[in-house]
């Protein structure tokens, strides 16, 4: 009776998650199984074990650097976005501004030439580096002048590389195929340094084509949206998107990337790195204007910059970090932060909110889930 009573409970509380369909398919088995006749209490915890909501707040708490005195400029993280081109500027602008907001100290942005003194117009606190080219720009070169060209622009990136914490490859990055080979380079040069990405935008266009590029690397990280994830899905797994079975077909998906992390984005975040499922589904914002996975993927970079700063800190803050993976906890920590801002954002704007009403909740919504002092 008492188990009963905790599961009912438990029940309650998974209801009030705004779940997603498999959460309310599990709800329906667990009743099912309360109220027919072979009521099983192991079978039943066993399910509820299996439940797989993240408690995104905690982890961000636990996560997130105290602002100590002590600390010198870089060490709160350094990010750098690769992205920014002709017809996308608003973008990587998005994901380095939110990075900033955040708590990083230093957001980098690497774009074409075009797109720099436009990024750089919407703020001065990003420090913007007009390096990547695009086909039209070298149409009248050699091939061999364009070597050059591809080799000046890795060198451009690769004398920063270990600077930084963690790089957030594809928002805004257009699909120019001389601007993606270099930028592949680019993600080579990455994973020589052990320097994290998130591969957001066009960079999942790149990396669905060029499923190496971060095969078996586990400190990469794949936001994918609708679109994105379709595409991904029907590249690797040589099937299509299976709604019924979101979870396991999303942990096969990462398996099969040799264990990268995948945040599917959605009604419900999902996040997996083949082995473990989580789910984030804090309410938001019914608001789908783009630019939110711009926020996301800068969000996700300083989180597990964060839950890796803490898990390679000091023995003392070692035995209090959390036991999941650094990349899965940034990812659980960034979808619950900018839920919490979408949904704050929306109260006060409704209809006409956009994605920098967002940015501009996004330290409210630090400050309520991890009050500065
Ligand atoms: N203000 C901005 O600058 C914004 C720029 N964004 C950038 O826009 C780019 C595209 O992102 P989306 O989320 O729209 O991407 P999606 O892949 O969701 O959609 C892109 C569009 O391209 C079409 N498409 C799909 N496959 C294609 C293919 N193989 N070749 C050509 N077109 C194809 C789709 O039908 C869709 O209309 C990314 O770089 C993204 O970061 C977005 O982040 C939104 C905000
Ligand atoms: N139906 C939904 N309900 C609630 N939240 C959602 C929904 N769809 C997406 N989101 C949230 O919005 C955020 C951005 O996801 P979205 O799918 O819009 O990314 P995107 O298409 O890559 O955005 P962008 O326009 O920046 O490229 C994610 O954190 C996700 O949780
Ligand atoms: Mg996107």
């Amino acid at each position: 009776m008492l188990v009963k009573h905790s599961v009912i409970s438990n029940i309650g509380r998974l209801s009030s998650l705004s779940p997603s369909s498999s959460v309310l398919r599990r709800q329906q088995f667990l009743v099912r199984t309360l109220c027919g006749s072979r009521f099983n209490p192991l079978k039943l915890i066993r399910a509820m074990s299996s439940t797989s909501e993240a408690d995104a707040e905690s982890i961000l708490r636990t996560i997130t650097p105290s602002l100590d005195p002590k600390r010198h400029k870089g060490q709160a993280g350094k990010i750098a976005v690769i992205g920014g081109c002709r017809e996308y500027t608003g973008a990587p602008y998005f994901a380095a501004i939110s990075a900033l907001k955040i708590g990083a100290d230093l957001s980098h942005v690497f774009c074409t030439k075009d797109a720099a003194p436009v990024i750089k117009s919407y703020s001065p606190e990003l420090i913007v580096h007009p390096v990547l080219e695009e086909s039209y720009s070298i149409s009248e070169f050699s091939e061999e002048d364009k070597r050059k060209v591809q080799d000046k622009v890795i060198g451009e990136v690769d004398k920063w590389m270990e600077r930084f914490d963690c790089l957030v490859i594809g928002p805004g990055l257009g699909r120019d195929p001389f601007l993606l080979e270099c930028v592949s380079k680019i993600m080579l040069l990455a994973k020589k340094s052990n320097v994290p990405f998130v591969v957001d935008g066009d960079g999942l266009f790149l990396v669905t084509n060029s499923v190496d590029l971060v095969k078996s690397y586990p400190l990469a990280v794949l936001t994918p949206n609708v679109n994105e994830y379709k595409r991904l899905v029907q590249k690797v797994l040589n099937c299509e998107v299976d709604e019924q079975n979101a979870e396991d077909q999303l942990r096969s998906l990462a398996k099969q990337i040799g264990g990268v992390t995948i945040l599917r984005k959605g009604k419900s975040d999902l996040i997996s790195n083949g082995e473990t499922v989580k789910s984030v589904s804090i309410y938001g914002s019914p608001r789908r204007c783009g630019g939110q996975g711009d926020i996301l993927s800068g969000s996700v970079a300083v989180f597990l910059s964060w839950a890796q700063q803490l898990k390679s800190g000091p023995e003392s803050q070692k035995n209090s970090s959390p036991s999941e993976n650094p990349a899965i906890l940034g990812c659980i920590a960034a979808s619950g932060l900018l839920r919490k801002a979408a949904a704050l954002a929306f109260a006060k704007h409704k209809r006409s909110t956009l994605t920098s009403d967002i940015i501009e909740c996004l330290g409210e919504s630090l400050e309520d889930i991890s009050p500065a002092s």
